[in-house]
Order: structure tokens, then C-alpha cells, then sequence
């Protein structure tokens, strides 16, 4: 904790500052930098083994492997061969000849599958197919003239294999029927980026009426904690919390939402909310008020509140608070990283909605979304705007906590 409160008050700012430079900075370093190979294996990447890889005891014993080995050459014996040896390679794939082939199968590897050898009626070499979605490879190598649907996977696969001896023959003199139409792979056709938001339905009118009554239910303080050693340890209520810059309106919003002016103090003074305040609905939902980033806030409470939102088990989610007009700050875009670097689901919710006019309002949020579009990656993806002061989008706010908490009214 030394180290984070050494380098925010270099860089001067806030607690999300500090855990940004000690956090997020050092991992994208990281990840900008080849990964080495024990990284990508934490990081969850299947390395595909390779018979080397093999443990001792995945091989046959030693005896185990000659008796195979008698057993398989006294079979070869006693078979009258009609066709040509195939391959018993593990790195090839071992193609069946084609009824009307006369040749050797191709020892080529396959283009569609590198693992186990298959046979001829073994169909698992298949990549899985969905209507419409075939692998960019297959696509771009698929004939012009093949646009029919009853070009099936084994024509494909007789196009790809080398023909026999006398098709040989044939085949270096004339060129082929048909080209490849296009080597560009499909996937390229997509944007790499998301654009925009996709459409998320606002709460319907019953979903907002069953909100509005629910958190007309008795709201009450339960603690106050400055460590995680003093946060209730009860984990059995879903839990949202409330972050955002200091002065921003986070501890207004949770009286507006719970309808209780003073339930939680206010001021109009930044960094007043110094502990992170936990508050109960009705036994059904607990609701948390945190000390604000930015101006007037505190290194130490970086470390706090980062160690509650990464083990807090019940956390369903975090609601980031911004001000449309000063639009999204560097200050929330850390916090945001560091949400996304935990894979924790944050909700962008605009304060003093009375402040703006609505088109000013509307512009705002509009850019604030773009970025978020552009950056975010844990971000619900519907900003909602409120206004503590004449109660303007609290429904939609409280119907969005109801879904995000998964509450059954
Ligand atoms: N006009 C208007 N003012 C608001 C609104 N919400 C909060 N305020 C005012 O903003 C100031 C700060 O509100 P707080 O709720 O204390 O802000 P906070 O984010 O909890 O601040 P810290 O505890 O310091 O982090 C107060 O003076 C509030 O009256 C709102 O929706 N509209
Ligand atoms: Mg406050």
C-alpha cells in the first residue's frame, strides 16, 4: 500500500489515480510485450499437446508395446493386401482412398483438422458447421462454380486432395477447372471494434412500478467500514454500490433512490463521505455509499475500496457516477480499467440531469457513450441519466438495480 500512496501523491491526484499506475499501467506493459509462454497458460490459452507432451503414463508399458506390436505384425500376416499400405504417422492424417481412386492416400496434412488420424467413415474430422458460418479457409477456397448446396464436404475435400497417378497426369497438362474466388478471409469483412452500444429494451411500465414500490420498503444504515475486516460479512443479500468523483452526487442519489432525505449526509463540500457506508432495503438489497476520487479524496481509500469491489462476493454491481457536463474524466476512465481488468460489471449513471437542458444533456451523454463504446469493456450497456433533485430517472435506475440484483418481486 506504501508504493500505491508513494505514487499518487507524485502524480497528484486521487486514490483511483494511484491504483491505476500501480495496477492497470504495470499489466498493460505486460500484455503489450509477447507474453511468455507460462503467462499464456495462466492466462487460460490450451497449448495443443504434442505426443512429446505426453506423461510417462499415457505411453504403453514396454512390454505392453511389443505384445501390441506381435499381435499387429502377425495380423499384417496373415492379411492378403489388395490396397497400398497407409501411413501410420500421429502428425499426418491418414486419408482412406476415395472409392474411384486407385493411389496411395495423400500424406498431405489436412487443412480442416490437426489431430488424430481418422478413417475413412470417421466424420469427427469435420470442423462443426453452421449454416452460413463455414471457416474463412473452406470459404476462400471454395470454387466459383461450387455455389451450389450440394457441393458437399467430401467433393470439397477430393478438390483439395492431390488426385491419383493418372488424374495427375491430367491434371499438370490442363489447368484447373475453377479458381478460388477470393483469398480473403470472411472474418475480416466485420468491424474489428463495437460502434456502438447494441439496443437494450429500458425497463418496461410494470417493471417500473414494481421498482418504485419496492424501494418504498424500509431502508436502514447498517455500518460503516474503512478495511474489509469491518464490512458486514453477511453475503447473502445481492449488493450494489455507488462510485464516482467526489461531489458527484453519490451519497443524494442512494437518499433519492431509498426516498429518505437524510438517511445518508450530503454536502456540498467534495471528499465528505469518508468510509464506505453500507445501507439495507427491506432485507432484500444492500445498497453502498463510497468515498469519492478525484478532488479532496484520499490515497488510502484507493486500496480500501479496490480490495471490497475484487472479494466482495454478493457484489452485483457497480454503478459509476459521472456529470454530464463535465463529461467522462481520466479519473473515471482508471476506475474503469481497473473494473475491467477484474471483470467487474459497472453501469454509467449521469448525476444533476436538472442542470443541463435537454439538448445539451442529450450531447453530452451522447459523447460520453462513444467513449465508452471505444474503451470500456465491462460497462453495462445502457447509460441512464437522474436527477436526485427533481427525482427525474430514478424509476429507471431503480428497475436497473432490480435486474442487475436479480430480485424477484
Ligand atoms: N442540482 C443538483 N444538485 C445535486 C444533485 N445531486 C447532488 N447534488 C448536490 O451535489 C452536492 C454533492 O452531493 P453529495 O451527494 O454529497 O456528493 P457525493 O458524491 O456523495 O460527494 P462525496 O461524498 O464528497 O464524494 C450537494 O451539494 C448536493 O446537493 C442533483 O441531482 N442535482
Ligand atoms: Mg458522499
Amino acid at each position: 500500500m506504501s508504493s500505491i500512496t508513494g505514487t499518487a501523491r507524485k502524480a497528484g491526484s486521487s486514490w483511483s489515480a494511484a491504483l491505476y499506475h500501480n495496477y492497470i499501467q504495470p499489466i498493460s506493459i505486460q500484455l503489450n510485450q509477447a507474453p511468455s509462454r507460462s503467462l499464456r497458460t495462466r492466462a487460460g490459452f490450451r497449448r495443443i499437446p504434442s505426443s512429446q507432451d505426453r506423461a510417462p503414463y499415457d505411453r504403453p508399458a514396454l512390454s505392453e508395446s511389443t505384445e501390441v506390436t506381435a499381435q499387429i505384425d502377425k495380423a499384417k500376416a496373415s492379411i492378403t493386401r489388395t490396397e497400398q499400405p497407409t501411413t501410420t504417422s500421429h502428425s499426418v492424417i491418414a486419408k482412406a482412398p476415395t472409392p474411384n481412386s486407385t493411389t496411395a492416400p495423400s500424406t498431405r496434412r489436412s487443412t480442416v483438422h490437426q489431430g488424430f488420424p481418422t478413417t475413412k467413415h470417421d466424420r469427427s474430422d469435420r470442423p462443426i458447421r453452421i449454416e452460413g458460418l463455414a471457416p474463412p479457409s473452406l470459404k476462400a477456397n471454395r470454387p466459383a462454380t461450387s455455389k451450389s448446396p450440394a457441393f458437399t464436404d467430401q467433393q470439397q475435400q477430393q478438390q483439395e486432395r492431390p488426385s491419383g497417378s493418372k488424374n495427375n497426369k491430367s491434371s499438370s497438362s490442363t489447368p484447373p477447372t475453377s479458381k478460388p474466388t477470393s483469398t480473403k478471409p470472411v472474418a475480416e469483412k466485420f468491424p474489428k471494434k463495437l460502434q456502438a452500444f447494441p439496443f437494450v429494451p429500458g425497463a418496461t411500465t410494470s417493471e417500473l412500478t414494481k421498482a418504485h414500490k419496492f424501494f418504498l420498503s424500509p431502508a436502514e444504515f447498517v455500518k460503516s467500514a474503512t478495511n474489509l475486516s469491518m464490512i458486514p460479512e453477511n453475503t447473502m443479500i445481492p449488493e450494489v454500490a455507488f462510485v464516482g468523483r467526489s461531489n458527484i452526487g453519490k451519497s443524494s442519489l442512494i437518499n433519492g433512490l431509498v426516498n429518505r432525505n437524510g438517511l445518508v449526509k450530503t454536502s456540498s463540500k467534495p471528499g465528505h463521505t469518508r468510509m464506505m457506508n453500507f445501507f439495507k432495503l427491506g432485507d432484500k438489497l444492500s445498497l453502498v455509499d463510497m468515498p469519492g476520487y478525484g478532488w479532496k479524496s484520499r490515497d488510502e481509500w484507493g486500496g480500501m475500496i479496490i480490495s471490497y469491489l475484487q472479494n466482495r462476493k454478493n457484489l452485483r454491481r457497480i454503478y459509476i457516477l459521472m456529470d454530464p457536463s463535465h463529461g467522462l474524466k481520466e479519473s473515471d476512465a482508471q476506475i474503469m480499467k481497473l473494473l475491467d481488468s477484474s471483470g467487474l460489471s459497472y453501469q454509467v449513471v449521469l448525476t444533476k440531469m436538472d442542470r443541463l437542458s435537454k439538448t445539451k444533456y442529450s450531447a453530452a451523454k451522447a459523447e460520453i457513450e462513444a467513449e465508452l463504446v471505444k474503451g470500456s469493456i465491462c460497462c453495462f450497456p445502457l447509460v441512464l441519466g437522474v436527477s436526485s433533485k427533481t427525482k427525474d430517472g430514478l424509476d429507471e435506475l431503480r428497475a436497473a438495480i432490480v435486474k442487475a440484483s436479480q430480485l424477484t418481486l
